[in-house]
């Protein structure tokens, strides 16, 4: 990648207000959306505005300052706060990284005054922003040692910087190995229902001009059958204890085609999406979203109207089907019951 490119960004911020890049307009139209209160930032993240587990933990934590700004002069200023923190974090309930921001930023203001609530709120948002570019690009080089010569990627859904505070998770590894010469292409699943992969992927690849071909998400299986792919890597929105991942609706139907055809799996994340408290998949929220985002496409029936469906927005794969994560601290291998433990405690060697 060329180093003078601009990373586009998904979050901007100045002193009185955020302003989300409104990712539901993608590829089309860029425009922001500007919040000026808690309550702007929930509904950016409830309706894929802002969307990608780092994306709406950096987009929470500048909520929860936009609502120490509004609760200036209320009574009681610290409990309102600490309900506003509640109602942002539960926006959306699968991705752990909204949750950790909003705790972490709230867990540095309980002794401090109102003014100095409100000044660290926004210190602690630009530094998760400013941090979390380094902490891709780090991702980024670690998924170097993981690849041989020039390879062909899978990848599923938006891991970019649309995804992030800028270079990507899985997106930053196909970066960094495009910057390095070692691309060949990357095959990009369009991702239904909301097409994460087509309007988002597609587009921030193609504004860099790295080589990838988009496909369905019923041709990845074809694609690895042809031998078209040396490897997937996706990303998360949140690991249990021991590897399994809660991702993108598809992603295991991903990972269990790339086990049956023999093709590594790696999964790139930053340890706060590893989630202590959730032992295995069973203790991971699957979100389930609005019927209509399968019934129908920018608004035109592709179904009729009357038909059920099923629309959880993520699945979980199992950790045995995943090679290996790779965060910010290092590839993380498999037993992961134990290596998990490790990595998240800071323990490995
Ligand atoms: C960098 S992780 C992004 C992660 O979030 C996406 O979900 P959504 O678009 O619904 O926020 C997807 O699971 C990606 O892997």
């Amino acid at each position: 990648m060329d180093p003078t490119f601009e990373l586009v960004e998904a979050i901007r911020a100045t002193d009185n207000a955020v302003y989300l890049l409104d990712q539901r307009q993608l590829p089309d139209i860029v425009d922001y959306l500007p919040c000026t209160t808690g309550q702007d930032v929930i509904q950016a993240i409830q309706v894929l505005a802002v969307r990608g587990a780092p994306a709406i933990g950096i987009a929470g934590a500048y909520g929860l300052w936009l609502e120490s700004r509004r609760l200036r002069d209320t009574p009681n200023f610290h409990d309102e706060l600490k309900k506003s923190a509640e109602q942002i974090q539960s926006a959306r309930p699968t991705a752990v990284n909204l949750s950790w921001a909003v705790r972490y930023a709230l867990s540095h203001v309980q002794s401090l005054g109102v003014d100095d609530t409100i000044k660290t709120l926004k210190q602690i948002a630009d530094q998760l922003l400013a941090e979390d570019v380094a902490l891709n690009r780090q991702i980024g080089d670690w998924g170097l040692s993981l690849f041989d010569g020039k390879v062909s990627l899978l990848t599923h859904c938006n891991t970019g910087s649309l995804a992030t505070g800028g270079y990507g998770t899985a997106l930053g590894v196909i970066r960094s190995l495009f910057r390095e010469h070692r691309l060949r292409e990357v095959f990009v699943d369009e991702t239904r229902p909301l097409l994460q992969g087509a309007r988002l992927t597609a587009w921030e690849l193609s504004q860099e001009k790295i080589p990838a071909r988009l496909i369905t998400d019923s041709m990845a299986g074809s694609v690895m059958a042809q031998h078209l792919v040396d490897g997937v890597i996706v990303g998360a929105d949140r690991i249990a204890l021991n590897g399994d991942t809660a991702n993108k609706i598809g992603t295991y139907s991903v990972a269990v085609l790339a086990h049956y055809h023999q093709i590594p799996f790696y999964v790139a994340a930053p340890l706060s999406t590893f989630d202590a408290n959730a032992l295995s998949g069973a203790d991971i929220p699957i979100e389930m979203r609005n019927p209509d985002e399968i019934r129908k496409l920018r608004g035109v029936n592709i179904a009729p109207e009357e038909i059920e469906t099923y629309n959880p927005a993520f699945d979980i794969t199992p950790g045995r089907l995943i090679t290996a994560f790779i965060t910010e601290k290092g590839v993380i291998r498999p037993p992961f019951d134990k290596t998990i433990r490790d990595m998240v405690s800071g323990n490995a060697p």
